[in-house]
């Protein structure tokens, strides 16, 4: 991906301004009195500038120092430390990724294998989750004191020491002192990765690196939904395969960081202005650093006059307006991302999936990994789309799709409802307990509880002789008693067992509205609020924002999962989802009102962005559509798009 050097021609002062002199005589011969000839009166130097200036301005003319220039930009290549040092760093999101993921295989097991009652289920995924928000938050500080390194090397330590713990656990307890352990790593690596990553980025190639971060963690969840389809076979100890793997990738990250830099922004601010130059050199290869070096220490030594360096840094953020607003709209990103439901639709795509006719349980697994994976492909699209259509198109453009995709999702649960099949049969119960699943007339009733399942044969694709039986405790794909408690026999008689869904003809529509779903969600709302988040605040206030956006993201996610059964109870699936949808629709306002465009920005110009009115951000992003590179002409900088040529020496 590093930029190759097309040719070898080293473009000079002297070889621009011949190709100016050649334009100018060109432009004498053809048509008199242009502005570059009055230019040609002045100096070189400003000829040059007058020149470039009309130049560019004239796309049929203008178009040799251009691509003079452009050479010139393709011989500075990225060098490939930046990926390395990228791709280190987002194992941590990998393993983000893994961990949240994986727990749903493991938990089909340990519950059997230790006997779990729904409450310590419960306990462990969301043990997790509660320990990544309160990390999160934590980090902040932690990354503000001793660094995004430390704070790398710390997530991959707990991620490591979580997977040991997790893979010996002899009992429930310890299970659960490990899943947080593995939560606290969780929390810690989501918000420093991306602000490290956004930290070392070349401009031109930020969005598309912080994104890589969001297509490791997708990747995660994408191959522990592998993992758990192939452990699944190992009735005993599978789980511990499952949730030890995560070690190797975290040993691996923490190795790595050993040898790895720290953020130079980061020195910078500390005072260690040697060892940042140094580091950033190595991440810039043969550009020179100087310009950028200097934005960055000139950047902090007006934030801190401006803003002060008293009190709590999060009581600065709020008193100073620009990172007042860069911090609502990092964090109503994140928050929007989670009630837009993702989580719910991810983990409830098995279901959706039987519902769409498909029985068996084993394979609604490997379907499942099916959504994973398109998940994975589509965050794919993401990384390439971000720095091409820019942030706030590509987060609208997502959410808006995400939307309609709900809708149909949620169309296709209400369909679903109505032509819910009847309950024909009520057989007596043989153990003589009251079920709760008796009183149910329809299926979708039956359905939603989740102690019941519907047991049913079908006449020509019409459901008969349907009846509403207790699941049995240890599997959920037979019945507790009766026609469908004995898998192998049922199936043989044509009888049919469905647990938390209803046959009918409509379910195709669910189906559809899932797929649309992750194909809309994952190149923009997925990662989006990630990138956008590591470029919207200034140094001083980066870790804090970071830590605020990130903590509201985990404690939304814990809110929507831990809130879908019983929204679904109240509002059943399809209100579940129309509900999501409307939150979707909120969420596309406060987007197109307060979400300006980062692209292509140096971090340090990032704040000004926000120097207006909060419902006013979203419209000064005036290099909206316009492609914007950086260049270098020996040793200065010079914009392609600008008009103002006058740098270029
Ligand atoms: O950006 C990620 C990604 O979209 C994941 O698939 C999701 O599980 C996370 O909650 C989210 O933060």
């Amino acid at each position: 991906m590093s930029r190759k050097a097309s040719d070898n021609v080293e473009y000079t002062l002297r070889s621009l301004s011949n190709l100016m002199g050649e334009k100018r005589r060109r432009q004498a011969d053809g048509s008199a009195g242009s502005g570059a000839a009055a230019a040609a009166a002045a100096g070189e130097r400003s000829l040059i500038a007058a020149e470039s200036c009309s130049s560019l301005n004239s796309a049929a003319s203008g178009g040799e120092l251009e691509r003079a220039a452009r050479r010139q930009f393709q011989q500075d290549e990225t060098p490939g430390f930046v990926y390395v040092v990228s791709v280190f760093s987002a194992l941590g999101g990998f393993l983000f990724g893994y961990d949240t993921g994986v727990v749903s295989g493991a938990l089909l097991l340990l519950k059997r294998e230790l006997n779990l009652d729904a409450l310590w289920q419960e306990l462990l995924v969301s043990g997790t989750v509660g320990a990544a928000a309160l990390s999160a938050l934590a980090g902040g500080v932690l990354n503000g004191l001793c660094g995004r390194r430390p704070c790398i090397l710390l997530a991959s330590g707990l991620f490591t020491a979580g997977a040991g713990v997790l893979a010996a656990a002899r009992d429930k307890e310890t299970l659960l002192a490990g899943r947080v352990v593995v939560g606290l790593g969780i929390g810690v690596a989501s918000m420093t990765v991306p602000v490290y990553i956004a930290e070392v980025a070349p401009p031109h190639l930020r969005g598309r690196l912080v994104t890589i971060n969001t297509l490791f963690i997708t990747g995660g969840q994408f191959f522990a939904s592998v993992v758990d389809g192939i452990f699944s076979y190992l009735a005993k100890d599978g789980w511990r395969y499952m949730l030890g793997l995560s070690a190797v990738p975290a040993v691996i990250q923490f190795l790595g960081f050993l040898f790895l830099p720290e953020s130079p922004r980061w020195l910078i601010q500390k005072g260690q202005t040697q060892r940042a130059r140094r580091i950033l050199s190595q991440m810039r290869g043969n550009q020179a650093i100087d310009e950028e070096y200097d934005s960055i220490k000139n950047n902090i030594e007006e934030e801190e006059k401006e803003v002060g360096a008293a009190g709590p840094v999060i009581c600065r953020m709020l008193t100073y307006p620009p990172t007042r607003r860069a911090l609502i709209v990092g964090c109503g990103l994140q928050m929007f991302q989670q009630l837009s439901g993702i989580n719910t639709v991810m983990y409830y795509s098995a279901t959706i999936l039987q519902m769409s006719g498909v029985e068996d349980d084993r394979l609604a697994i490997w379907l499942a990994a099916l959504t994973a994976f398109i998940n994975f492909i589509f965050t794919l699209v993401g990384v390439w789309l971000v720095e091409r259509m820019g942030r706030r198109k590509l987060t609208l453009g997502s959410l808006t799709g995400t939307a309609v995709a709900l809708i149909i999702l949620a169309s296709g649960f209400l369909l679903s409802a109505q032509v819910s099949p009847r309950i024909t049969l009520n057989p007596p119960d043989p153990s003589h307990q009251n079920s709760t699943c008796t009183k149910y007339s329809y299926c979708n009733g039956c359905m939603l509880d989740p102690d019941c399942g519907l047991c049913y044969k079908l006449n020509k694709s019409s459901v008969v002789e349907s009846s509403c039986i207790p699941v049995d405790k240890d599997s959920t794909m037979k019945a507790a008693w009766g026609r469908c408690s004995n898998e192998t026999v049922f199936k043989k008689e044509d009888l049919f067992w469905a647990y938390n869904f209803c046959p009918t003809p409509y379910s195709w529509t669910a189906l559809l509205g899932l797929i649309l779903y992750l194909i809309f969600f994952a190149p923009g709302m997925g990662p989006m609020p990630w990138t956008v988040n590591s470029e919207i605040y200034p140094l001083w206030a980066r870790s804090t924002g970071n830590a605020c956006s990130s903590g509201v993201n985990w404690v939304f996610n814990v809110l929507v999962s831990l809130t879908f059964l019983h929204t679904a109870e109240y509002l059943t699936y399809y209100g579940a989802f129309f509900l999501y949808a409307g939150f979707a629709a909120l969420g596309l306002v406060f987007i197109y009102g307060c979400l300006p465009e980062t692209k292509g920005k140096k971090l340090e110009e990032i704040e000004s962005l926000f120097e207006n009115r909060l419902c006013t951000c979203g419209m000064s992003d005036s290099d909206e559509g316009r492609y914007i590179e950086y260049i270098r002409v020996k040793g200065s900088n010079y914009h392609l798009s600008d008009n103002d040529a006058s740098d270029v020496e």
